[in-house]
């Protein structure tokens, strides 16, 4: 679908990849709802998209958080059209560390936000959407969600969090084939390594490392970048079921 007058759902859409789809989005005529959990953040990049933005403050793992932003989102812009599930955090912890085995609820938050938020985002957001008049192609909208290299080359210190990436990866497939019955896509992106806030909570001897090791282009990726793929994702309706590596070639070491 063209983008322009359909409206997103962006959770995360606050920071990094999610707030430069955000401000790509708006600047190419759609709307866009921020849904994040951080007041400071979300409204100062709502306030600088004006009319074309809504910030909602939403926790993805709360079922009530979810339902009342998507209602938020109707009420204000009239529809939905498609969701980017960029909301998630970073962790990085042994499985054995210094003082014994890692703690369950670090391995249980880190699931809960990246996958089970994602999914909830998913199925609350996915039932709206099926309710849309299709465009002429039958489409209704599409849904991306975020992985990451880390569901492929997870490193040491990255059980939680590949783990979390891995289920994305894994339930892309099968919520696209359940969905096409509605005319809803459903991709995911996995990123390599991007300059956002996230990547900045890395220790500095992995951040050197992982910047040493993407092929090329030699660098981190630019949030526009990640943007961009997602733009074309939209608008490229034989993209389904799929989710696409946007890494530099980066395959990452142990460590
Ligand atoms: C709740 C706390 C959150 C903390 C912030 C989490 C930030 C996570 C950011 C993720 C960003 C998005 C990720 C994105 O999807 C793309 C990627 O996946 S990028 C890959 C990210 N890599 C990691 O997250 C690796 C995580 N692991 C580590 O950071 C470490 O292994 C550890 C868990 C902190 C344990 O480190 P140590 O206690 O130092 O243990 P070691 O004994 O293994 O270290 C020995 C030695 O090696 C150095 N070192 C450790 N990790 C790395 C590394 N990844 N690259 C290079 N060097 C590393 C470490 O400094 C030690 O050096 P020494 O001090 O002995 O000289
Ligand atoms: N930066 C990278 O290198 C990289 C690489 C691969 C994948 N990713 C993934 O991309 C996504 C975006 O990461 P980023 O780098 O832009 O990080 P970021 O920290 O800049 O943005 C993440 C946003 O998610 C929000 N958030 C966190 N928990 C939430 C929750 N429970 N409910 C709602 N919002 C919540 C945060 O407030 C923040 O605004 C994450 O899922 C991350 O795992 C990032």
């Amino acid at each position: 679908m063209q983008v322009e007058n359909k409206t997103f759902f962006i959770t995360g859409g606050a920071s990094g990849l999610g707030a430069a789809c955000a401000r790509l989005l708006a600047k190419s005529g759609a709307r866009v709802v921020l849904a994040d959990l951080n007041q400071e953040t979300g409204s100062a990049l709502a306030r600088e998209l004006a009319e074309a933005a809504l910030f909602v403050p939403t926790n993805v793992v709360d079922e009530q958080s979810v339902q009342q932003a998507l209602q938020a989102a109707r009420d204000h812009f009239g529809t939905l059209h498609g969701v980017i599930n960029c909301a998630g955090i970073g962790s990085a912890e042994k499985v054995i560390g210094k003082n014994g085995p890692s703690s369950l609820e670090s391995f249980t938050r880190v699931i809960n936000i990246n996958l089970i938020g994602t999914f909830n985002v998913i199925r609350l957001a996915g039932e709206i959407i099926s309710q849309n008049t299709p465009e002429e192609s039958g489409e209704r909208g599409v849904i991306i969600n975020t992985a990451s290299v880390a569901a492929f080359d997870g490193q040491i210190g990255q059980a939680a969090y590949s783990a979390s990436k891995g289920g994305i990866v894994g339930m892309t497939l099968p919520i696209a084939r359940e969905f096409a019955r509605y005319g809803i896509r459903v991709m995911t992106i996995a990123p390599g390594i991007f300059d956002t806030p996230l990547l900045a909570g890395l220790p500095e001897p992995a951040r050197i490392s992982l910047g040493q090791q993407v092929p090329f282009p030699p660098r981190l990726g630019r949030p526009d970048e990640y943007a961009a793929l997602a733009k074309h994702i939209i608008e490229n309706e034989m993209l389904n079921g799929e989710v696409i590596r946007l890494d530099g070639a980066i395959r990452m070491q142990p460590r």
